[in-house]
């Protein structure tokens, strides 16, 4: 069983389509990315999920539950944490974790509370009025709030999203570990680096629809060109080396490098024309590089 189905979810607000037939599944124990431009869709499809937005059509089920038919297991077995920060101002930190608590009908989840408080490094705030607390602190709440009835899948969109460097490695930690436990992650985040570090597969969508799906290491690997930066003395490039020239400026002539096998034969040609290298660089294409090459080519509206 897939942890998450997504069946041809199509979502028209009035005219627009903010989600033109979208398919594909998580299965359990994946750590999943869903990247996309601003717009592309992914809160609309986790709002779906969570049962908080219908679709116009298609349909969605979660460990085997549909969203819309069977919502009350649906929504057992996923955890969102929202974009957006929506609390309660007079409940305490910990109020809040037994209220929701409360809402699944789960009793005596104290010492669950208090391990996540740990984890999140909110203990010291757990008596602490949500109104008092910095919008960094309020986040790691709303991570809290998703995860207090252990479920399966846990969804977090943009959850470090303006949050400080020392959130973000408690916050993935704790995931992680989670993940390691068994729980499905599915994880929204503008910030790629995140994605390519954390991830095992990733999805794209463009404009309401999907455009990549792959594991991470093959969509890493389709990024293999590298570049190579070179400043020459003098500061020229002979004609042999032309058409590998992608960029030139201040100096540097950055060229296309197929293979990394390649590099011997520009060292050569170099060489054979007198000119010596001052500088040398070799980059790979991280998954930013790829995200906005595959946006860029994607077909518009596709
Ligand atoms: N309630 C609504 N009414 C009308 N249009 C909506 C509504 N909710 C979302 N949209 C539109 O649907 C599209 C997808 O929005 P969505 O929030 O899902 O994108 P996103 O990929 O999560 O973007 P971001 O990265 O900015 O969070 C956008 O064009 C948005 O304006």
């Amino acid at each position: 069983m897939s942890a998450i189905v997504f069946d041809h979810v199509i979502k028209r607000f009035g005219d627009f389509e903010a989600l033109g037939g979208v398919s594909f599944t998580v299965e359990q124990g994946d750590f999943f990315a869903l990247l996309g431009p601003n717009g592309a869709g992914k809160t609309t499809l986790i709002s779906i999920l969570g049962g908080l937005t219908q679709a116009s059509s298609g349909a969605v089920k979660v460990m085997g539950h549909d969203v819309a038919g069977d919502y009350r297991a649906a929504r057992r077995a996923v955890g969102i944490v929202p974009q957006e920060l929506v609390f309660d101002p007079f409940f305490t930190v910990r109020e809040t974790l037994q209220f929701q608590s409360g809402y699944f009908g789960l009793k005596d989840n104290g010492a669950w509370i208090d391990e996540i408080l740990e984890n999140l490094g909110l203990t010291a705030k757990a008596n602490t009025n949500m109104r008092a607390l910095s919008g960094g602190m309020k986040r790691r709440v709303m991570v809290a709030q998703a995860l207090v009835h252990r479920p399966p899948v846990i969804v977090l969109d943009e959850p470090t999203a303006g949050v400080d460097v020392e959130l973000r490695q408690t916050l993935w930690a704790f995931i992680q570990r989670l993940n390691k436990d068994g729980h499905t992650i599915v994880l929204t985040t503008h910030y790629l680096e995140e994605a390519e570090a954390l991830c095992n597969r990733i999805a794209m969508l463009k404009q309401g629809r999907l455009i990549a799906l792959e594991e991470k290491n093959a969509l890493m690997n389709r990024g293999k060109a590298r570049s190579l930066t070179l400043r020459l003395r003098p500061a020229e490039l002979p004609a042999a080396l032309q058409p590998l020239l992608v960029a030139e400026r201040d100096g540097h002539f950055e060229l296309k490098l197929s293979e990394p096998d390649a590099l011997t034969d520009i060292l050569l040609a170099l060489r054979a024309a007198g000119i010596s290298v001052r500088d040398i660089e070799v980059a790979k294409p991280d998954l930013e590089d790829i995200f906005v090459s595959m946006m860029r080519d994607a077909p518009q509206g596709a």
